[in-house]
């Protein structure tokens, strides 16, 4: 980089990281830097190692090599002061599942660290603007899926991290709730604040995030922001075809037995 040049600090710093599970390399070498107030989508095709990537960004999952720092702080050698400004929504999320949804908000906010008083207030205004509030004293084993996912929003969120990652965050949602989710996440980084999060569904990329980074086989293909990533294609998704080099492939060409009523 030139003296003088003036850039956005980055959120998230990724430089050489491997995770290899038994003989399959899942994460192959990653560098990546994501500049910081961006609405980031993370994109690839299943089992690209997204999931594996974000794990050991957000500390949980510890690289076989490579670095990783947040908002300045090295995951691993610093982690509290990572954890303390980052929310992190993880696939498969795993709740509290005898608690409501409200008690499970006043927990996580204490464990934050966050006074009472602020945490009720800020559960409150949360609840009610995910559309969760009728559904507060409601023990979370009874939430829907939809339900789950923006209840660990608003846990991941209630601390008002710098950065927030989320894995896969619409799937199993239905419209109206991913338009709430999708609301809450705009204003978030209006804000200034940074959203990465992980999907294989390139429409919604392309229509929620002003940077993409496409991942395929543990690598990065691409990034920057979303206009130079999709270039000269038409859309993100036939960018991302080519890419991955996908393109042209015959989907179901072979399946010459399915479908016509022959047995
Ligand atoms: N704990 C694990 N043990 C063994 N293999 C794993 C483990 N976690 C992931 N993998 C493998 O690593 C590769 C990358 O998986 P990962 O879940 O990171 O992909 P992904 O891009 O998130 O996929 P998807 O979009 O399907 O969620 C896959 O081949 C997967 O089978």
């Amino acid at each position: 980089m030139n003296e003088g040049t003036v850039t956005a600090p980055a959120a998230v710093r990724v430089h050489d990281l491997w995770k290899r599970f038994g003989e399959h390399v899942a994460v192959a070498g990653v560098d990546l830097e994501l500049p910081a107030g961006r609405f980031i989508g993370l994109v690839g095709p299943n089992g690209a190692g997204k999931t594996t990537t974000l794990s050991m960004v957000t500390g949980l999952l510890r690289p076989d090599r490579g670095t990783v720092e947040v908002v300045g702080h090295d995951v691993w050698r610093d982690p509290a002061q990572v954890k303390a400004r980052i929310g992190v929504l993880p696939e498969g999320l795993r709740l509290f599942e005898r608690l409501s949804g409200r008690e499970l908000l006043a927990y996580t906010g204490r464990l934050r660290g966050l006074p009472g008083a602020e945490v009720d207030k800020r559960a409150t205004q949360l609840l009610d603007v995910l559309d969760l509030a009728g559904a507060q004293h409601k023990l979370v084993v009874d939430y829907s899926t939809g339900m789950r996912k923006k209840i660990g929003l608003a846990a991941a969120l209630l601390h008002n991290p710098e950065v927030l990652f989320l894995d896969e965050p619409f799937e199993g949602v239905d419209p109206v709730s991913a338009q709430t989710i999708r609301g809450v996440l705009e204003r978030y980084t209006a804000s200034g604040a940074t959203v990465v999060f992980s999907s294989h569904v390139m429409e919604l990329v392309e229509s929620l995030c002003d940077w993409v980074a496409v991942m395929a086989a543990g690598r990065i293909r691409a990034h920057g922001p979303l206009a130079d990533v999709r270039g000269d294609a038409p859309t993100l998704q036939q960018a991302f075809l080519e890419l991955v080099g996908a393109h042209g492939r015959t989907a179901g060409a072979d399946l010459d037995w399915l479908g016509g009523g022959a047995r």
